[in-house]
Order: structure tokens, then sequence, then C-alpha cells
């Protein structure tokens, strides 16, 4: 039988627990680490799997092991998990910034090893995910990472070049839009609004609009100057946010968070 060992169970390592499981993914089959003892009953009583308190013995006699760590804890798990790594087992790193070539230096020579890029909505099966394979990741681990990812949600194959820019995008894009909304749901509040009105206002406002983005597969220029009425109220509002520079704020922050993936990337 398989066996997956993963590694943090944080915010996206649960995230993506609870996403296979709820694909069909038996907990027999996995194995998670953290090194909190109340954390690791908590996901054995949630979710039924096995935990360690060691990554190094969450790793023996896995196929695949894949790593949710904080980026500036990858270094430090390595050689814990180099040492009782078996053999052919392929890497999966879900990791901001980390390279292939750094977790290809810190394990033993030839390990697959596959850099994903995921985000939060897989908690509720809507993931996306950019996945790039390692040096020596052959087809077959693409694919594997690639099934993983699926199990949650939508995944695409982007050559590793593209990965800070990804991240930056996707994998920190949720939090765009929920900044967005808190905006939003603020402004109506200063408008009058009760919040628990405004607040379901707002989420349906962002569901539909997502869902018409998607379903109509129409640009969403056009599906902005639908809204748009001449001489209208979202003419007045759109006025504002240009006059404001908005969108050149939108780039330069996601330029900066490019930025910051390449620099995690460079740590030692
Ligand atoms: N959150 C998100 O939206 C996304 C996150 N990611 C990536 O996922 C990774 C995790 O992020 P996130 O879940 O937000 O962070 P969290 O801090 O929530 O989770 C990381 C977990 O890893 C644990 N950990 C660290 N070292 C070890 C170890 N040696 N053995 C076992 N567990 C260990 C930490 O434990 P402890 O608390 O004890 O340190 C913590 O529980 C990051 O690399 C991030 O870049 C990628 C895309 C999206
Ligand atoms: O903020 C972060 O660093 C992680 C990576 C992408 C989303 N969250």
């Amino acid at each position: 039988m398989s066996r997956t060992a993963l590694i943090g169970t944080g915010v996206m390592g649960e995230t993506l627990l609870a996403g296979l499981l709820h694909a069909g993914w038996a907990p027999t089959g996995i194995v998670g680490a953290d090194r909190r003892e109340s954390r690791r009953h908590e996901l054995e009583g949630r979710y039924g799997v096995k935990t360690e308190e060691f990554a190094a013995d969450a790793v023996a006699g896995a196929d695949t092991v894949i790593l949710v760590v904080k980026p500036q804890d990858v270094a430090d798990l390595l050689p814990e998990i180099a040492a009782n790594l078996a053999p052919g087992a392929v890497v999966v790193s879900l990791c901001a910034g980390v390279t292939t070539g750094q977790l290809e230096d810190g394990l033993p020579a030839d390990t697959p090893v596959v850099r994903v890029m995921p985000n939060t909505p897989a908690q509720v099966s809507e993931g996306m995910a950019a996945v790039s394979a390692g040096a020596h990741a052959s087809a077959v681990d693409l694919e594997k990472a690639v099934d993983i990812m699926e199990a949650v949600g939508k995944a695409i194959v982007v050559p590793e070049r593209y990965q800070d820019a990804v991240t930056a995008l996707s994998g920190s894009g949720p939090a765009y839009l929920f900044f967005v909304v808190e905006a939003m749901i603020d402004a109506g509040v200063g408008l009058g609004l009760p919040r628990d009105i405004s607040t379901a206002l707002v989420n349906q406002t962002m569901y539909g609009s997502a869902k018409l983005l998607v379903e109509s597969e129409r640009h969403p220029t056009l599906l902005r100057e639908m809204v748009t009425s001449p001489a209208g109220t979202t003419a007045a509002a759109l006025r504002h946010l240009e006059e404001r520079s908005v969108k050149a704020a939108f780039m330069a922050a996601i330029e900066a968070a490019r930025d910051r993936s390449e620099e995690l990337g460079r740590r030692d």
C-alpha cells in the first residue's frame, strides 16, 4: 500500500490533508508530522490519520513526501528527512520560493523533486496549483504531484522559472481578494448598512462574479463594461479607483510578492 508523508500540518498542510481525504484518499495511507503533541491529537481525532512527532519517522517507508513547512524551516528539515527517505520516493514541496535545486542539494543524489504552488481555496476543492519538475523527476513523478493537487482543485504544469510569479499571483491571490471583500464590507458599513447585511451582499457579489467570470468565459473588461451604465453609479466609482491608481497598486503589490518569493529562495 502506498504511503504519503505530510511534513507540516499548519494552514496549507491541513488544507491538503482535508482535501485528499475528502477526495477519497484512505486515512491509513497518510502520515502527518507535527512537533506539537496537542496538534497531533487534534489531527488524529479529526481525520483518523497516523501522526509522528519527527519528520524522519513520518518519511520512513513513504513513497511520496509532501513538504508544507515554512520556507525558513526547509534547511533544517532536509537533513532530518534525507537520512530516512526511501529509495525512489518523490519529494513534493509546497514551500514558497524554495527551488527544486535547493531541495535536491539537501536530499540523496537523484531524488525526484516536484515544486508546487497551491492556494487555500483547495479547502473547498477549488484550489489552483502550478507544478514544476525538478532535475530528477520523471513524467510519472510529475503526474503524481498533479494528481495530488487535482484532488483539491485544478493543477497546471509550468516551467519552474514561472514559480515566483505564480506564487505572487495565485498563491497569495486569495488574500488580495479577501482584502477587497473586507474593504467593500467596511464601505457598506460606512454607508450605513448593518455589518451582516453588508457582508451578505459583498460575499454573494464576489461569489456570483467569480462564477460569471469562469462560466461565461468572457473577458473581465467586457463583464465590467456590462455593469457600467452610461453616466451611472459604476462609472462614478471606477473613476475614483482610476484616479487613485488602484490597478498600478495591484501590479506593484504583486511584483513585491514575486520579489519576496525570489528572496525566500535565496535563503541558506
Ligand atoms: N498559507 C497559504 O495560503 C499557502 C502556503 N504555502 C506554503 O506552505 C507552507 C506552509 O505555510 P502555512 O501552512 O501557511 O504555514 P504554517 O506555519 O501554518 O504551517 C507550517 C507548519 O509546519 C510545521 N513544521 C515546521 N518544521 C517542521 C518539522 N520539522 N516537522 C514537522 N512540522 C514542522 C510548523 O510547526 P510549528 O508551528 O511548530 O513551527 C507549522 O505547523 C509554506 O512554505 C508556504 O509558503 C503555499 C501556498 C499557499
Ligand atoms: O504568504 C506566503 O508566503 C504564502 C505563499 C503563498 C501564500 N502564502
